[in-house]
This record gives structure tokens, sequence and C-alpha cells, in this order.
């Protein structure tokens, strides 16, 4: 797991190889070396301001590190190109800590977004499926404004997954919700990590990180001393 990602039998789908990056001053993180395997799932822990979203933005690209390497299938994301970049953000779903929308558009009209934005059709039907996945599907035809903090996030993650993404990230997803509502959400995801999505999870709250444990095998990385940690069990 956290061995050099440029091992012959490297089927890591992230690998952070030697990565510093930080905004001026020191660097948030330093020297960090950490690969996630295919079908895993991971939450990743640390102090407020450690670099948690920073780490995460760096899986998907929307960062790239000051210096070492971030590889994302096997591809390093320094190097791609539009194109690649492109494909890259299909194949990863991002539930971002403040799950944005378009204002305007209805909750189907969001959630089918990250497909018709170009040009493609959407399957009346698979949207359907997936708004009733999440439990939203008396609420398609409603605007953002309309929904509830939990019928945000779990709106958000249908968005997130409408691409078939290999990996999910999500951003502090129950970060604003009721214990209820964040064990649902986590349903979701454990489905999802069935299913054979990767998953990695930013959060702080460690009663989340339990009951995933009791569900999947989840192992927790930790942000500490500018460095990523495999947290031990004691959880
Ligand atoms: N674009 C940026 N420019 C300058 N500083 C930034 C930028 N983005 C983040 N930071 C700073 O970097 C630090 C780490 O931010 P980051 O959001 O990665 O932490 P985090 O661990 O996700 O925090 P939280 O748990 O509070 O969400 C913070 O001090 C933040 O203010």
């Amino acid at each position: 797991m956290m061995n050099s990602p440029r091992s012959p039998d490297d089927r890591s789908v992230i690998a952070f190889s030697d990565v510093t990056h930080g905004y001026g001053g020191s660097p948030l993180l330093h020297g960090v070396s950490v690969r996630i395997a295919p079908g895993s799932f991971h939450f990743l822990t640390g102090p407020s301001g450690a670099g948690k979203t920073t780490l995460l933005k760096l899986c998907y690209r929307d960062l790239v590190p000051q210096q070492g390497s971030v590889s994302v299938f096997g591809q390093e994301t320094a190097q791609m190109d539009r194109d690649a970049v492109a494909l890259l953000r299909r194949r990863v779903g991002v539930v971002h800590q403040d799950c944005r929308f378009l204002d305007h558009l209805t909750i189907d009209e969001n959630v089918a977004l990250p497909v018709t934005v170009s040009g493609r059709h959407i399957d009346p039907a698979e949207l359907g499926e997936l708004l009733a996945w999440v439990g939203l599907s008396r609420r398609a035809g409603a605007l953002p404004a309309e929904l509830s903090g939990g019928e945000r996030q779990r709106a958000a993650l249908a968005r997130a997954v409408i691409t078939a993404p290999e990996i999910l990230i999500a951003d502090e997803p129950t970060g604003n919700l009721d214990w209820d509502m964040s064990l649902r959400l986590l349903t979701l995801l454990v489905e999802l990590n069935r299913m054979g999505k990767t998953i990695l999870i930013a959060t702080h709250d460690l009663n989340l990180i339990r009951a995933a444990k009791t569900q999947v095998s989840a192992r927790v990385l930790r942000i500490a001393n500018r460095r990523v940690e495999l947290a031990g069990a004691d959880l």
C-alpha cells in the first residue's frame, strides 16, 4: 500500500510518488508516497487545514504536484493533455465539499449534466434508475434550492457516478448531515464499492469510519506532519 509505486506488480489506480505540494510557505504535503489499489475503500483523515482537499485535488488533476509525481490509471497527471484530462474526469467521479448545482436547472437536469454537457444523450430510464438508487425519484423536478442538505449530498453523489467512473472521490460528504442521513450516504458508498469502484473519502467523522469498517474492509490514511500514514486499527 505505501511501497514504491514503481514496482513491476503495480496495480494501483492512484499512485503518489514523493509528492510535495503547498501554496507558498512550508508545504502541506512533503515527500508523500501513497498507493491506492483498484476496488479498495479508503478514508482520508487529518486535522482541519492539513491538506485533505488538496490531496484529493491532486488525485483528479485539479492540481498537479509541485514536486514528485501523481499517476492515475498509470498515467502521470502532469503529462496529461486536454483529452487525457477529459477522460480522467469521466473515470474519476467527485463529490465536492460544497456540492454546487446550477440553480436554474432541476435536480434531474443537474444530475445528468456531466453527460449532457458534451451533447451526449442520456437514457431517461437510466437516469430514473440512478435517482431511485439515491432515493430522489420524487425530487427529480425540484430546484436545488428546494432540497435538504441530505438530498443535495445524494444528488451530488448521483451526478458524480452518472459517467460510471471507476474511482469515486468524496470530500466530507457527510459534513452537514445528521447521523441517519450519514449512514444512508455511507450505504450508497459501500454499495458502489461492492460494485468494484475504488472509493476515497475525506472525513473528520470517526464514527462514520467505524460504521464503514463493520461493512467493508476500509483503510484509513491520515495526514500528519505533512506526510500520509496508514492509521492503525485503533479507530
Ligand atoms: N488555492 C489555495 N491558495 C492558498 N491556500 C490554500 C489554497 N487552497 C487551500 N489552501 C490552504 O491550504 C491549507 C489546506 O487546505 P485543505 O483544504 O487542503 O485542507 P483540509 O485538510 O481539506 O481542511 P478542512 O478539513 O478544513 O476542509 C489551508 O490552510 C488552506 O487555507
